[in-house]
């Protein structure tokens, strides 16, 4: 997909900033699924067919249920397919965006979130910020701010750190390409040990290892000081900025913070070669007790305020603060969307996948997400309404911030709107900002209604993409083969699960609310899209329907009563089509996507999991929020592990090692399929009726070997590790006596 052209003739001027190519093979694919679908009707047709008719028949209202669980998955396999028949996937030119606007490259501000010094270490926050400030980019022309919701002078200490560090860094990563832009990630990934001579792109020089000494001292004293909490009165005394830290300042109580670390506008702000530096702020927004905060919404909103009063780009990244550059060319690649003369002006962002840089080979809590990103992301991104994931994307501020895209829209960056910046000094800046970041200024605006990203739910992303699509905006899914940014996934399970019930639970919210896509964007955004969008915010509810697969045949298998067709049955052969085609298919694309076959293996473990646990109490959390009983929360996301967690989760053993209600519902459903395989042949044994009956029981049986093997894990986890990361044994005794009692429920 290289594409070179000399520049700079006319024909240059007409070719796109952007191509569109529809993936391989979509007709093929389109045709395979319809053939899924005549599997799915025909099923539909024998469990309403082959219905027990009597109602003493035993296990008719079993078989209702499945009937009901199978139309369950129908419908939400049908959503799925909306996006897998319309996978697109964008290629920018960048070359041709240098040729053509070099010298009118607009402002990129970069906003960053952090919320927490001990669950964000500043040291990785700084990181962050470091890759962000090394873009191959006009320096002049890119900000950097830091949202720091911890209100943590030791976030604010690590960043005065990286602003000086960063005079080095920066001219460092010109000269040298470095990649990726974060000092932490880059040096681990080049250590002098690993660096073979075949490895020519490095070079280890003098130079290279003044930096790397320079990084590491300023880590080290990072670290300390955190470790101790306190910032020792010389460093203090040597920024104006610690002294808006109060004796009683915390957390949740103390005033607005701005502080203007480097001031991009000052010629004289340069690097140790004489270059310009980028513009470097921190924000800590004014926390009250008695105003809500809004959570990660709330410091975006007050970042897009403040950073509007300083440099007011029109083009603004969003980055958590654990997702570090990888590719310094990434920020002129989004504009190569966003500047496209023809389709560019409607554009209003452009999603980037989330990757990670801890994930191990076979991915155990399949965090990775490497097919929705390959496919399911890419499918609603073909409908131009790609989902916004809250991190590493790129936004126009206007439509960010409640504009409306209309046909008359010309869509300049370069407008004069706003005051000029330059005639003021630093000082009146950031008294004029700290006034924009207060509690109160939100009262009786648009902000968090129509304005900004929207507040009341945990998944503030979604539902801020759907309205801004809904304004008439369109917004793209960009997956490049070179991975623009990478991140910190989760590496325990209980996080991980904690993750994606925020997700599940946010999302199903938006289903509920009146941003529903069905009924919010209708005649807004295609039915594909809206349908896509559904098959992320429908996860809590599919927890039923899967519940139902784990806990019903099993116990039916156990009373000999079967719920599906004998194998020599013709009905036998849809049930046996669909299982095949759709575990294919699904091997295939994760094979596509970069996974290995152990990971496919795992991720269908983390499916059963993430259904039966997370997405399950995300379903009663949101029921139960429905009716005005609980109130909304954002679980921040741990991402420190200890070295004994580590060390696990490099071996791929998962990490369990708390007695949390999910891991609880976990191992009895997983005692529960054990009970019933052995029950069953115990039974196959000493029972002759029970074993002629088996072979009406086979589907069942398999289904039941099947949830037992992917459960292997969580057996080693109850039975014979005696690590940390095991399960703790009150959770053993409790899933044993739940499923015995589940077993003896009668089945009618
Ligand atoms: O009160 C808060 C809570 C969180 N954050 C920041 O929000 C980001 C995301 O939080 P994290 O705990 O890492 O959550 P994840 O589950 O990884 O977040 C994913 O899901 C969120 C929605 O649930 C999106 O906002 C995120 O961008 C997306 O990465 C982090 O940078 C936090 O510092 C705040 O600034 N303030
Ligand atoms: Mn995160």
């Amino acid at each position: 997909m290289v594409h070179m052209d000399k520049g700079g003739t006319e024909e240059d001027e007409a070719l796109a900033l952007f191509e569109t190519k529809e993936a391989r093979f979509r007709g093929a694919y389109r045709l395979f699924a319809s053939t899924i679908v005549v599997g799915i009707c025909l099923i539909w047709v024998y469990r309403l067919s082959h219905l027990p008719r009597s109602a003493h028949d035993q296990g008719r209202w079993a078989w209702i249920g499945l009937f009901l669980a199978d139309v369950c998955f129908s419908l939400y396999w049908i959503f799925t397919q909306s996006a897998r028949c319309n996978v697109v996937y964008r290629y920018p030119f960048k070359d041709r965006l240098s040729h053509r606007y070099e010298e009118k490259l607009p402002g990129v501000d970069i906003l960053v979130c952090t919320a927490d010094p001990k669950m964000e270490p500043p040291t990785m926050v700084i990181n962050t910020v470091l890759s962000a400030m090394s873009y191959n980019y006009p320096p002049e022309k890119l900000s950097v701010y830091l949202s720091d919701d911890g209100g943590s002078e030791l976030t604010f200490y690590a960043l005065l750190e990286a602003s000086a560090f960063s005079k080095h860094w920066i001219p460092f990563c010109k000269k040298f390409r470095v990649e990726p832009m974060s000092p932490a990630a880059y040096f681990s990934k080049h250590s002098a040990a690993s660096n073979s001579q075949h490895d020519l792109s490095i070079n280890i020089g003098p130079e290279w290892l003044a930096v790397k000494k320079l990084y590491e001292e300023m880590k080290n004293r990072i670290d300390s000081i955190v470790e101790t909490g306190m910032i020792p009165k010389k460093i203090r005394d040597q920024h104006k900025g610690f002294s808006e830290w109060n004796s009683n300042a915390t957390k949740q109580d103390h005033q607005s913070i701005v502080q203007i670390m480097i001031d991009g506008r000052d010629k004289n702000a340069v690097d140790i070669d004489g270059g310009r530096l980028p513009m470097v702020v921190y924000m800590a927004r004014e926390k009250r007790p008695q105003w809500p905060h809004n959570f990660k919404a709330g410091a975006l909103n007050a970042l897009l305020r403040v950073s509007a009063k300083i440099s007011n780009a029109p083009f603004i990244l969003n980055l958590d603060c654990d997702m570090y550059a990888n590719d310094a060319d990434a920020v002129r690649e989004a504009l190569c969307f966003f500047m496209d003369e023809g389709k560019g002006k409607e554009i209003a962002f452009v999603q980037h996948p989330q990757n990670y840089d801890n994930i191990t080979k076979n991915d155990i809590y399949s965090t990775s997400s490497s097919v929705a990103n390959k496919f399911e992301l890419p499918g609603i991104g073909g409908y131009e309404a790609a989902l916004y994931c809250g991190t590493v994307c790129f936004h126009r501020r206007e439509s960010l911030c409640g504009k409306v895209c209309s046909k008359d829209y010309r869509g300049e960056w370069n407008s004069t709107e706003g005051e000029k910046k330059s005639d003021k000094t630093v000082n009146e800046l950031e008294e004029a900002s700290k006034v924009l970041a207060n509690c109160s200024h939100e009262k009786d605006t648009q902000w968090g209604k129509k304005m900004g990203l929207i507040y009341g739910c945990p998944v503030e992303d979604i539902v801020t993409g759907l309205t801004i699509q809904c304004r008439g905006w369109k917004s793209l899914y960009y997956n490049p083969d070179k991975k623009a940014f990478l991140g910190v996934a989760p590496a325990t399970l209980d996080t991980a699960l904690i993750q994606q019930k925020r997700w599940s639970e946010g999302m199903f919210q938006i289903f509920f609310s009146k941003y529903c896509p069905f009924i919010y964007g209708r005649g807004k955004i295609k039915l594909g899209a809206q349908m896509g969008y559904c098959m992320y915010l429908l996860w809590a509810p599919i927890s039923l329907p899967a519940l139902y697969y784990v806990i019903v045949p099993p116990l039916c298998l156990l009373r000999g009563i079967p719920l599906f067709p004998q194998v020599k049955s013709l009905w036998f052969l849809p049930f046996a089509y669909v299982f095949l085609a759709r575990n294919t298919c699904s091997i295939a694309e994760a094979l596509c996507s970069g996974d290995t076959l152990k990971a496919w293996w795992n991720s269908q473990r983390i499916w059963v999991i993430r259904r039966t646990t997370s997405y399950f109490f995300a379903f009663i959390d949101t029921m139960t929020g429905t009716l005005g009983l609980s109130q909304t929360t954002f679980a921040l996301t741990d991402k420190v592990m200890t070295e004994d967690v580590s060390k696990r989760y490099a071996q791929e053993i998962i990490e369990f090692g708390s007695s949390s209600v999910m891991f609880t519902v976990m191992a009895t459903l997983a005692m529960l399929n054990l009970f019933s395989l052995i029950g069953c042949i115990a039974k196959a044994i000493m029972d002759l009726e029970y074993f002629k009956s088996l072979d009406q029981l086979i589907v069942q049986i398999i289904l039941v070997v099947l949830l037992v093997m992917l459960n292997i894990p969580v057996y080693q986890a109850l039975f014979t590790r005696r690590d940390k990361g095991r399960i703790p044994s009150s959770v053993l005794f409790n899933s044993i006596l739940l499923a015995s009692l589940a077993c003896l429920v009668p089945i009618i």
